[in-house]
């Protein structure tokens, strides 16, 4: 039994990673769309790879497939709201065409998530008034969003400004809740905080976008241990799909169906395709979905 207002992605992130281009680059479009289908999922979100829209639209239709939506990496802090909202009107005119339900916005300012620097140690930290130039930027650009149908949901990410559970407080406390919204990654939190459930209870309400993210517990441990970077880090296989790792997404799912969650849950593992087959992996998901959570949780 499923739970008929939620829609399940898979982010193609498994297949090629707009972090580093070259790893998955044999990997089509219709490659991709057509290891969506066989894997029985509704639809994904757009990589930075992806053709124009129409283009787009056509290759979906023939797979009866939706898009979810698509990142936007926002530098409020670094070049202010004015530059950033030309770039985000057009992001959103795209999404908006290919009838897209969000955009993911990442504050990218100070990010160390593309760099050679600790992801476990190295994070940025905002002062009080960057902090407050990102909730007006993020104030504005929610509601721009609006303009195209869409809800901005803010992504909390390891090696930002905004990645603990602490930043994330702060930052929902101090945002409209009517223009600004959280997506929630299972996998980001637990490598910051060492917890998911505590994000998700709190904030629930705040909660359009969903990003089911496992973590492999020992390759954690590794990459911690060696001080590597998050992309070194999840190229050496820190992230999986659920259902391969050590968060229990029952519980996670048993809470989004309680609190009668409306919305996409996107799967979204980044490894490197070479070493993580993406349609093998995308069938574990499967797996777990249909025998441990449509199973095994009540609606
Ligand atoms: O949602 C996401 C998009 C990616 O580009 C990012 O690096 C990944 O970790 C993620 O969670
Ligand atoms: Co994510």
């Amino acid at each position: 039994m499923s739970n008929q207002d939620i829609l399940w992605g898979i982010a193609p992130i498994g297949w090629r990673n707009d972090d580093i281009p070259e790893i998955g680059a044999e990997n089509t479009l219709q490659h991709l769309l057509s290891d969506i289908v066989v894997a029985g999922f509704q639809g994904t979100e757009v990589g930075g790879f992806f053709p124009e829209a129409k283009v787009l639209n056509k290759e979906l239709s023939l797979r009866n497939l939706k898009i979810a939506g698509q990142w936007f990496s926002s530098f409020l802090i670094r070049d202010g709201l004015e530059e950033v909202a030309k770039e985000f009107h057009k992001h959103c005119a795209n999404l908006q065409q290919v009838n897209a339900a969000v955009a993911v916005v990442s504050e990218q300012t100070y990010s160390i998530q593309g760099t050679k620097k600790n992801v476990f140690a190295e994070k940025p930290y905002f002062t009080d008034e960057e902090w407050n130039t990102l909730y007006q930027g993020l104030n504005e650009l929610g509601k721009i969003a609006k303009q195209y149908d869409l809800h901005l949901v803010f992504h909390h990410h390891m090696g930002t400004g905004v990645q603990t559970l602490e930043e994330i407080d702060r930052l929902l406390e101090s945002t409209d809740p009517n223009h600004v919204h959280l997506l929630y990654d299972t996998g980001h939190i637990y490598v910051s905080d060492n917890d998911y459930m505590t994000l998700l209870k709190k904030h629930m309400n705040r909660i359009k976008h969903v990003h089911f993210k496992d973590v492999r517990q020992n390759k954690l441990e590794e990459c911690k241990a060696a001080g590597n970077s998050f992309l070194d880090s999840f190229l050496n296989g820190m992230f999986t799909v659920p259902g391969d790792g050590c968060i229990d997404f029952t519980e996670v799912y048993q809470t989004l169906l309680d609190q009668n969650y409306k919305g996409w849950i996107v799967i979204e593992a980044e490894q490197d395709p070479a070493k993580a087959h993406p349609l093998e992996y995308a069938l574990i998901a499967r797996k777990y979905i249909d025998q441990k959570l449509f199973q095994k949780v009540t609606v």
